[in-house]
């Protein structure tokens, strides 16, 4: 459960006197999500989310944040908006702890994806990217290369305790990924965590994307390599092709990827997985037992990054041949 600050009634209640959302007449956290403080808000004119920013969301990036959910959504993208208060801000304090309210999304995550949401989901990103385009604000992505080594280091002398010969094989992926990352590929605002449990779908359709908390400036195909990772393979660590296909082929629907690109999914997609099993390792190490959080499995994007270390083209994720050879 992800409620690391709890409020009070009353607080609540003073917090939502800034905003035209009528009357408060029920409140609760939510148990799921990872990073914020979430909770489901029922008032006399309709559900709405409270966040409270936590531990890895710098106060700083919350104007980023916040305006990107405003520009998308001007845009046509389906995703929640967030609320401005009398006073024209779209962030307050609650608890001690910036917050924002946005407005609720239709819809539920799916727990076991089919090939036809894939496609969806690829769809949705690629208008994500286009919809991003003239975003005036920018956020480096704090989580690329330097990130992870600053988390790496955290970590590194505990890693062994998880599997043995994680220090060294870490270290050496750290130092490939260094030498072979691309630079010149096209860039934009990306979503950067479009995990399943941050896409909404009512029946098969997809209602909308959420949690927009890591989004960046960063390289196009590299969100591309997050969703292989995160949509694409199943429980048992295999790589379901169909799956990546069909990721592949909505997204190209929208935005063909360059060769260039498609050229460069397989080391993006071993920083992608090397960059959720840093965050995931951190935390397995650092959560103290007992913490409402549910702890992510480590080990699930070790054995991701290991498959990408052996793929020998992009044509294995799925790619027709067309679209590798055009
Ligand atoms: N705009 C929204 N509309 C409906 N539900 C939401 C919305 N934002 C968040 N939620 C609910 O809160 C949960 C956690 O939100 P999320 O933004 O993923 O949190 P975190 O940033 O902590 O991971 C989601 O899985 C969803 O159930
Ligand atoms: N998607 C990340 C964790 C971040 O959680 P979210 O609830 O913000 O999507 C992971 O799976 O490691």
């Amino acid at each position: 459960m992800a409620v690391y600050t709890d409020i009070t009634e009353d607080d609540l209640k003073h917090f939502l006197t800034e905003y035209d959302v009528g009357e408060l007449t029920s409140y609760k956290g939510i148990a799921e999500g990872v990073e914020n403080s979430n909770f489901l808000l029922h008032t006399t004119r309709g559900p709405l989310i409270l966040t409270l920013y936590e531990k890895r969301v710098e106060k700083a990036d919350l104007p980023f944040f916040l305006g990107l959910m405003q520009h998308l959504y001007a845009r046509g993208l389906s995703c929640p908006l967030p609320l401005p208060r009398h006073d024209g801000q779209l962030l307050g304090e609650l608890s001690g702890r910036p917050a924002a309210l946005i407005s609720f999304l239709e819809g539920m995550w799916l727990r076991k994806p089919e090939a036809k949401h894939c496609r969806e989901v690829g769809k949705a990103l690629a208008q994500m990217h286009l919809a991003g385009e003239g975003f005036p604000l920018t956020r480096p992505n704090a989580l690329s290369l330097e990130g992870w080594k600053a988390l790496w280091a955290k970590s590194a002398d505990r890693a062994d305790e998880v599997e043995k010969g994680l220090q060294d094989e870490i270290a050496s992926e750290l130092d490939f990924l260094a030498g072979n990352w691309p630079k010149d590929l096209p860039a934009g605002v990306i979503h950067a965590d479009l995990f399943q449990d941050n896409v909404f779908f009512l029946g098969d359709g997809l209602s909308g994307l959420i949690d927009f908390y890591f989004a960046c400036n960063d390289l196009l195909a590299y969100d591309v390599s997050i969703c292989l990772n995160a949509w694409c393979f199943e429980k048992d660590g295999a790589y379901n092709l169909t799956k990546g296909m069909a990721m592949l082929e909505g997204y190209q629907s929208v935005r063909p990827l360059s060769p260039e690109e498609i050229a460069a999914l397989p080391v993006l997609s071993r920083g992608s997985a090397l960059r959720f099993f840093l965050t995931r390792l951190y935390d397995w190490l650092t959560t103290p037992p007992g913490a409402l959080v549910v702890k992510k499995d480590p080990l699930e994007y070790l054995r991701k990054l290991r498959f990408h270390r052996q793929i020998a083209s992009a044509a294995e994720y799925g790619l027709a041949s067309e679209a590798i050879s055009s």
